[in-house]
């Protein structure tokens, strides 16, 4: 289990390093418009299962889509703190 952050963390030495064999690394590669469909992929299954397939359900596809997320703020450069402000 990791939090939010420890998981962000991650991704971002993981993207400096442009570590083999990352699946990070390779969305980041193929930029921000194939990311972009893999967030409204993640919330749109979120809602489907949020809807239909129960709570256990729910919190993994909502996992998936803080992921997603996360890739995409790297993709803009941001870190966590330029999206804590606006909370
Ligand atoms: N938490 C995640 C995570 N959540 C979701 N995903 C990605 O999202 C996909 C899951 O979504 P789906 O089930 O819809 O995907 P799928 O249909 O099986 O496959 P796709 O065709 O959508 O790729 C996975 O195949 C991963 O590509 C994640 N990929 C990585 N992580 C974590 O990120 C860290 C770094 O991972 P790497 O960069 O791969 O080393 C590790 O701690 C991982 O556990």
């Amino acid at each position: 289990m990791k939090t939010f952050e420890e998981l962000f963390a991650e991704l971002q030495a993981k993207a400096a390093a442009g570590t083999p064999g990352s699946g990070t690394v390779a969305a980041l590669e193929r930029g921000v418009h194939f990311i972009g469909k893999k967030v409204v992929e993640e919330a749109a299954e979120s809602w489907m299962a949020a809807e239909h397939e129960g709570p256990q359900r729910t919190a993994e596809e909502i996992s998936q889509l803080l992921y997603q997320v996360q890739v995409l703020m790297l993709a803009s450069g941001l870190e966590l703190e330029d999206v804590y402000r606006h909370l």
